[in-house]
């Protein structure tokens, strides 16, 4: 039999607790090319799950492999597999975009010339290039969330997760970063975000997975999201879902 390769990512019995539990023993896998949406009400533990893989806060218990990596054996190699984009992305105010952008390429130790390279393409694929010489404190919020995914796309992830990367984003600009993002997943490459736009994640995702209390409650494609619940919407499914008992 031929060897099945290891998830893009896999959570296995996943706990942060802040006082209260935030994850409670949230197990997870997405497969590698996969384009996946995590949804869940304000507080569901979200962002606290998307931190932790991305190395940036220590999970209580539980385990975190990147692409067969366990985070916590080799946090450098998992974590040059992967990008986090937060959803309050912090740029250098004084650098203008082809510099941030280069910044960022030398921490990951890409080589000059395929950095500069990389950074025009974003730059032109996200509409900033108009803006190149102008310093990003003075870019708009829009602006600025795109100049950071062109950051966390710089040194070519395997696996890119974004926390609420479209919100507040408007039309031209939600498609631009849409399509980056299909083209990632085209590429081979895994996104898995969160979500609160639902129409999001009905559009753009192979499977939904809905998180509550910091566990997963329900997950697949949306078709069999549907079956579980004939004739419902997703927004209906997740009011259902997640709604008071
Ligand atoms: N640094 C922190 N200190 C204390 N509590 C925290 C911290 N970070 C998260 N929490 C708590 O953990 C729980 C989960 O929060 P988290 O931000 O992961 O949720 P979320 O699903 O991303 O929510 P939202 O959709 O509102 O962004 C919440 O109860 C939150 O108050």
């Amino acid at each position: 039999m031929p060897h099945s390769p290891s998830p893009a990512l896999a959570l296995s019995g996943l706990s942060k607790s802040f006082g209260r539990p935030a994850v409670d023993g949230l197990d997870l896998a997405v497969a590698r090319g996969e384009f996946y949406a995590l949804l869940g009400p304000n507080g569901a533990g979200k962002t606290t799950t998307l931190r932790m893989v991305a190395g940036l806060l220590a999970p209580d218990a539980g385990r975190i492999e990147v692409l067969g990596i366990d985070l916590a054996a080799d946090p450098a190699a998992a974590k040059r597999k992967l990008a986090y984009l937060p959803d309050d992305p912090m740029l250098y105010g004084k650098l203008k975009p082809v510099e941030y952008l280069e910044f960022v390429a030398g921490l990951w130790g890409v080589d000059g010339k395929a950095a500069e390279l990389r950074a025009r393409e974003l730059l032109e694929w996200l509409d900033l290039d108009r803006h190149a010489h102008e310093l990003t404190e003075g870019f708009s919020r829009g602006m600025k969330q795109k100049l950071a995914l062109a950051g966390a796309l710089i040194h070519e992830p395997e696996l890119l997760i974004l926390d609420e990367p479209l919100t507040g984003l408007d039309a031209g600009a939600a498609r631009q970063v849409k399509d980056l993002l299909l083209s990632h997943v085209a590429k081979g490459g895994t996104v898995i975000l969160t979500t609160h736009i639902l129409e999001v994640a009905e559009r753009l995702a192979q499977r939904i997975g809905i998180i509550q209390h910091g566990r997963l409650i329900a997950e697949g494609t949306l078709d069999q999201l549907r079956e579980a619940t004939p004739g419902a919407t997703l927004e209906e499914m997740f009011l259902r879902l997640t709604g008071p008992a």
